[in-house]
């Protein structure tokens, strides 16, 4: 039997029910810690499985964030995410309407390569009256044509079925990017990731390499109850491991047990982290790539 996989971008203005929605399709295990996950590339909301398929939720942060004053080339990459995902699903909220943010949101989809899958979802029907929503519908699909618009709570779960069977239907045949027992434990990698750069981050301040990642690389469960965890840092030059490192390898022996510790808090047990610095000079671009994210973590998986 033939499998199917891929990405779906959810885009909307904050708030519009992208995580609500996400936990729907995705059930509680996995959302409830991928919400915490908040990379600078992309931020993986959640892996759901329908039939055959394997749909990844992704989203593209720094194109609605207009506090961050990006520049047009970030916001340029930002649709660029967006625009490698498999489908992308606008969410409008339906008491909302069109709203300035919308438009801004419109526009840019407009400018993305034709032949992009791109659905309407309305969200938040259980807020408004029907006839508001066929008006809303109309006018948003005067704007663009979507190629399919749905009409969901992604709160009470009305539509959000229908959604999820044609989301599957969209994704192309590919084998499935994440084993299927490990779906759960992905976010807690990116978690344990995540942790660690946010302690590098307080470390080193300014001084951090702009280019640098973190990833988990191995977890091991171990007999007695505690993990192993390997990370390794990416930095993009051989003058910034220095930095991470830090004199006589103090900077990162305290990342290591802040880390650490924040890790066996969250994770109610024994921790034992091992970091390692490597360079990647072009792990930039690779990172920029969804589906090698994913590559990433099966390699991790060893
Ligand atoms: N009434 C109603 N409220 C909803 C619905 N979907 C989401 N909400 C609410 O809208 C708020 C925002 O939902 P989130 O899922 O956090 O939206 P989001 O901002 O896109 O997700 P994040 O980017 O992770 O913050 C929450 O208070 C939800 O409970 C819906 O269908 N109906």
């Amino acid at each position: 039997m033939s499998t199917r996989a891929g990405f779906v971008a959810l885009i909307g203005e904050p708030n519009a029910g992208k995580s609500t929605l996400t936990n729907r399709m995705v059930g509680a295990k996995v959302s409830i810690v991928t919400h915490k996950v908040q990379t600078t590339r992309a931020r993986i909301r959640g892996v759901a499985l329908e039939g055959d398929s394997q749909i990844v939720f992704v989203d593209t942060p720094g194109l609605f964030q207009p506090k961050r004053r990006l520049d047009r080339a970030m916001v340029a990459a930002a649709w660029g995410g967006a625009a490698d995902a498999d489908v992308i699903v606008l969410l409008v909220e339906a008491h909302r309407g069109i709203t300035e943010g919308v438009e801004r949101i419109l526009e840019g989809l407009a400018e993305l390569p034709k032949g992009r899958r791109i659905a309407l979802a309305i969200n938040k029907i259980d807020r408004v009256e029907s006839q508001k929503l066929l008006a809303l519908t109309e006018a948003l699909n005067e704007r663009y044509s979507f190629e399919k618009t749905f009409m969901i709570s992604a709160e009470k779960g009305h539509g959000v079925k229908d959604l999820k069977a044609w989301l599957a239907g969209q994704v192309p045949e590919s084998p499935w990017l994440y084993p299927e027992d490990q779906i759960a434990d992905l976010p807690m990698r990116m978690i344990a990731a995540e942790m660690t750069r946010e302690k590098l981050t307080l470390r080193l301040h300014q001084e951090l390499p702009y280019q640098l990642t973190v990833e988990t690389e191995h977890w091991n469960e171990r007999e007695d109850g505690s993990a192993r965890i390997d990370q390794i840092i990416y930095v993009a030059r051989d003058g910034h491991k220095g930095i991470v490192l830090g004199k006589k390898g103090e900077t990162i022996k305290g990342v290591s047990k802040a880390a650490r510790e924040e890790l066996e808090e969250f994770l109610g047990r024994k921790v034992h982290l091992f970091l390692q610095v490597k360079v990647r000079e072009n792990w930039l671009e690779e990172a920029e790539r969804y589906s090698e994210m994913g590559l990433d973590f099966r390699d991790g998986n060893g």
